[in-house]
């Protein structure tokens, strides 16, 4: 990174320039002076102290350009989002000042970007596709020529190949193979044939023959939506989900004219049981649990216990079927599902069979290693993982200048960006909508690169109406094009078609999450990249993740701010373009500044955009503190300067008190002799809170995203994905 050699490298012609630069090797002297910093970095967090200026930081900006940036923008944010005078609630602290105030250096005080560990880590690869067409199994023809004709499938892959054979003999099973290899036709298509093969005829009203649960209610309408596809020559079998946001009344009828194989969020089911007579298991011959580490977590605990309670308690004979590219055994041992004598599939051990030549080549390219040694979860051929360090405060044009390069300059990219709760997802995309759509898009279409393509912002969380949910999920679906802001309710399961890339903007709080969130790209043996974004003092993550058998290569956030040369609308104190001269490192500096400004003059344009701002900030703050205590050396508070952070949420200032609140009830609450039961209560909290980010919709009194409100923001949510218990407060608006 810069902060290796202290100087910027010479950017070259912008189109070439971005992610050409990976993972350079360094040169010694340069990796020493780099593992110095580093440890210097550590001891001090990121917080610099104040006088050291930052090697990492490009040139020094002239104190003009600042000024000059402000009058470049001055015109623009007012033609884009028009700033209202600042009212008197916007004058808290240092809020106060007006838009088009000047933005302090983005490029001063910046903590030492560190070298990042290269730890040489050989990725678990499976191979997605085998050689053998449906025919060899053993199916109904209707069936196989269902899966040819309707699902335009010939061949099986190497989970399918595995698992269904085994569970048309009846066995419970473990399955475990990597994201997007067809893992949802590896359950249905056993399900399909053994319902349509039963000796007595199903009756659409002998209720349930089949229960399959999954995380989400889109995940819910996507396996709805393969089932139904499958069974189109067995009209007489009655697929049916229930996923809520939907009317509870037409799934009572629903219910009650009778559902064969049922599919179901497991907290819609319980409210289901808890409240509609019509709901008996009395038939149930399959239950499957898709996604099955998050259904067994923390936040799906208590659901699945009433669920397993009511159909355990009608039926006992029946086939389990747990499946999920993170499951490990451990997880399952941890259900309190009876398996009977389980077969445990795993696609990893497919590989190991010197028979395929593949196998071979894994076998030759890695020692002999112990059996935990090869549990790491496997990666996409297709899938490049990359990385960036950025300091805080830069955090924010970091991200846009990314988007900008890859979906108004590249064709056909479609990106998910992930964030840790719902009030980030719904600031960035209302900020970047504002600013980035109705600013740089609508400026002067006249202006615009012949090359350039209009953005599309999409988001989807749980505080939105289910109606808008659904939308935006089929939307997404069905786009070539656009960006997805999302929490991790979109990171299991879902099979959005063509994603390019996938970034993260918030590191995610376990592998298994991470794995997932890059799933949702390189599907089914297709191309696909993912960028992690990471604090200086977060690098360290990347050593969390070797660990794991995941390895990242680097960016360098210069090539991905060098993007910013290519856009008119962000032209610094010199006008200059990337026609009329190549552009430098002052130029892009200058560029990321004007970004920078349109981001806080649109902040500071009123009192409720500063409010947005802050409970956006606040709620980083608080699923900050939510990461598992392993990573909590990595991902801690203490360890991030708020000011700089409060930049990355175009603040000019951090919010006073912003942590001080919540250190104080902290404190308080050590000295309360009530805090052991607080404990308990809080632990329960968290699983509600958690089931609220997959909620299944059945909430009342909730407070939710209304379709039109691009501007409030929902209520406080914290990460989905939190397996472990953390302080995280969020509003109970989405408990079943
Ligand atoms: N045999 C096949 N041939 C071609 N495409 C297939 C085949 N089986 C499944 N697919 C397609 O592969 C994609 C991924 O399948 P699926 O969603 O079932 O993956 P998965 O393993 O469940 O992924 P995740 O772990 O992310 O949930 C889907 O678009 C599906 O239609």
């Amino acid at each position: 990174m810069a902060a290796v050699s202290g100087v910027l490298p010479q950017v070259p012609e912008p189109r070439a320039a971005v992610f050409r630069t990976f993972s350079k090797p360094r040169p010694a002297h340069a990796r020493r002076q780099a593992a110095a910093t580093k440890r210097k970095c550590q001891a001090s967090s990121e917080a610099p102290p104040a006088k050291r200026r930052s090697k990492a930081s490009f040139l020094p900006a002239k104190k003009t350009a600042a000024k000059e940036t402000r009058r470049t923008l001055k015109g623009k944010a007012q033609r884009t989002f028009s700033p209202k005078k600042p009212s008197a609630g916007a004058r808290d602290g240092d809020q106060e000042r007006k838009p088009g105030a000047k933005t302090s250096s983005l490029f001063k005080n910046n903590p030492e970007i560190p070298e990042l560990p290269r730890p040489v880590v050989k990725q678990v690869q499976e191979k997605v596709f085998t050689s053998d067409a449906f025919q060899a199994l053993d199916l109904h023809p209707h069936l196989i020529s269902t899966i040819n004709t309707v699902l335009k499938m010939s061949s099986m892959t190497s989970v399918q190949k595995q698992s269904i054979p085994v569970l048309l003999e009846g066995r419970d099973a473990l399955v475990r193979s990597q994201t997007g290899s067809g893992k949802t036709l590896a359950y249905c298509i056993p399900v399909v044939q053994s319902l349509q093969a039963m000796q007595s005829k199903i009756q659409r009203g002998d209720g349930p023959y089949a229960l399959i649960l999954v995380p989400t209610r889109e995940l819910a309408l996507q396996s709805f939506d393969t089932v139904q596809k499958l069974l189109k020559p067995f009209t007489w079998i009655v697929p049916g989900v229930l996923m809520g946001g939907e009317k509870r009344k037409s799934e009572k009828a629903r219910l009650r004219k009778g559902i064969n194989i049922l599919i179901s969020t497991p907290g819609r089911l319980v409210d289901h049981i808890k409240s509609t007579k019509n709901i008996h298991f009395r038939q149930i011959r399959w239950l499957i649990l898709d996604e099955a580490d998050r259904i067994l977590d923390l936040g799906f605990e208590k659901d699945l216990t009433v669920i397993l309670n009511a159909v355990n308690a009608e039926c006992q004979e029946r086939q389990n079927v747990l499946l999920s590219a993170t499951l490990t055994e451990g997880v399952a041992r941890l259900a309190d599902i009876s398996l009977h004598d389980p077969v445990s599939i795993s696609v990893l051990d497919e590989s190991h069979d010197v028979s395929s030549p593949e196998s071979e080549a894994f076998l030759e390219a890695s020692p002999p290693q112990a059996t935990d040694e090869l549990d790491g979860f496997a990666i996409p051929a297709g899938l490049e993982q990359h990385v960036v360090v950025v300091p805080s405060k830069l955090r924010l044009v970091c991200l846009a200048a990314f988007i900008l390069q890859k979906c108004k300059f590249e064709r056909d990219q479609k990106v998910i960006v992930f964030f840790s709760s719902c009030e980030l997802v719904e600031f960035h995309y209302t900020l970047f909508l504002q600013t980035l759509l109705s600013g740089s898009g609508a400026l002067a279409p006249e202006h615009l690169p012949s090359t350039s393509t209009p953005l599309k912002f999409l988001r989807l969380h749980s505080a939105l109406e289910q109606e808008e949910r659904t939308a935006v999920f089929q939307d997404f679906t069905h786009s070539k094009t656009g960006i997805l802001f999302c929490t991790d309710i979109a990171a299991r399961g879902l099979d959005l078609p063509q994603v390019t890339w996938i970034v993260q903007y918030n590191a995610p709080s376990s592998p298994a999450e991470y794995i997932h969130r890059i799933g949702r790209t390189a599907r089914i043996g297709c191309h696909g990249s993912s960028l992690l974004v990471l604090a200086p003092s977060e690098a360290e993550y990347v050593n969390s993740l070797a660990s794991h058998k995941i390895n990242v290569s680097e960016v360098k956030m210069e090539d991905i701010l060098s993007v910013l040369t290519k856009d008119d609308c962000f032209k610094g104190r010199r006008g200059g373009s990337q026609k009329s001269r190549a552009a430098g490192p002052q130029e892009i500096r200058e560029r990321a500044t004007v970004l920078q400004t349109l981001f806080e003059d649109y902040v500071h344009s009123s009192e409720e955009t500063v409010s947005g701002a802050k409970k956006a900030l606040q709620s980083f703050i608080r699923a900050y503190a939510t990461y598992p205590r392993e990573l909590k050396h990595i991902f801690h508070i203490r360890l991030l300067h708020l000011g700089h952070m409060a930049k990355s949420f175009g603040l000019r200032d951090a919010p006073k008190n912003l942590c001080a609140s919540a250190m104080k009830k902290k404190k308080a609450n050590l000295k309360r002799p009530d805090l052991q039961r607080k404990k308990t209560q809080s632990k329960q909290r968290l699983a509600e809170i958690l089931r609220s980010e997959y909620a299944s919709g059945m909430e009342t009194g909730g407070t939710k995203v209304r379709k039109q409100n691009t501007r409030g923001g929902p209520a406080s949510q914290p990460r989905g994905a939190a397996r472990t218990p953390g302080p995280a407060s969020a509003s109970a608006e989405g408990t079943d």
